[in-house]
């Protein structure tokens, strides 16, 4: 049977602790799709670049290691995973370090040509569709997703859920980091952060992360009844 007629693809794009993540897992697993992060492979290449001692402020530097790293995503909603060159990264992406950098390395023009291209194979793979969650997919990794969902909320929404995640984390100064990198996203000349004109906005700041879920499963599943 050809599944690629009935696959549904289905872009998420936002800044940070909008909920995407959890959202975008959640919908995967119920409606049986498939689920890329890519922010974590902007992690992963970052924190490979740190882990090779390339100069992250030097974008020429950052431009000829482009290509080097082998970033592999594993699509299972309930169990994803990210490797460079075979090592889990899973852990070692989400330090602080790694988060403090990573709006520097995917500014990088090079760097952005390499993982759009591998987004846009993976999504092209996934037999029955794919959540696929980020700042640009809606605008330019996948313009032609059949449903996009701009996730936003108050920074005092986002940083209070994130620093309930990175305990004993001060939540001020969890606001400033989250406040620093969506100006750094949102201002960079290629692939910005940015809603597409024809993304759906959800506003999460007084929703709980289910009524979030559940708004998108419906949303998804009206699509494909139309498909
Ligand atoms: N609507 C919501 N209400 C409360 N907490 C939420 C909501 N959505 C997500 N969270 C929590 O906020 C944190 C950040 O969510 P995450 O999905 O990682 O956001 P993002 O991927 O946009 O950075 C997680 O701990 C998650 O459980
Ligand atoms: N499609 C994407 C996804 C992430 N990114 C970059 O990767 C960083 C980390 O993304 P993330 O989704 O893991 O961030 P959090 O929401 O987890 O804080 C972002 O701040 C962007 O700099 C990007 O440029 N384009």
């Amino acid at each position: 049977m050809d599944t690629t007629a009935t696959a549904v693809i289905v872009a998420i794009d936002g800044p940070s602790g909008t909920g995407k993540s959890s959202t975008s897992k959640a919908v995967a697993a119920q409606l049986g799709l498939s689920y890329l992060d890519t922010g974590a492979q902007y992690r992963a290449i970052t924190w490979w670049m740190v882990h090779n001692g390339i100069d992250i402020t030097d974008p020429a530097a950052i431009a000829a290691a482009a290509d080097k790293p082998e970033i592999v995503s594993g699509t299972d909603p309930s169990a994803p995973t990210i490797t460079v060159d075979g090592t889990d990264v899973a852990g070692p992406i989400r330090t602080q370090d790694v988060t403090s950098k990573v709006s520097a390395v995917s500014a990088v023009p090079e760097v952005r040509t390499r993982i759009t291209e591998l987004q846009r194979s993976i999504a092209a793979a996934a037999p029955h569709g794919i959540v696929v969650e980020g700042r640009d997919i809606g605008t330019t990794v996948l313009p032609h997703a059949d449903l996009k969902i701009f996730l936003t909320a108050s920074p005092e929404a986002r940083a209070a859920r994130r620093s309930g995640e990175l305990k004993g984390a001060d939540v001020n100064a969890t606001r400033e980091a989250l406040l620093k990198r969506d100006a750094a996203d949102s201002g960079r000349k290629v692939a910005p952060l940015a809603k597409a004109d024809d993304a759906i906005e959800v506003d999460t700041s007084d929703l709980t992360l289910q009524q979030v879920i559940e708004c998108v499963v419906t949303l998804v599943e009206e699509k494909r009844a139309t498909k």
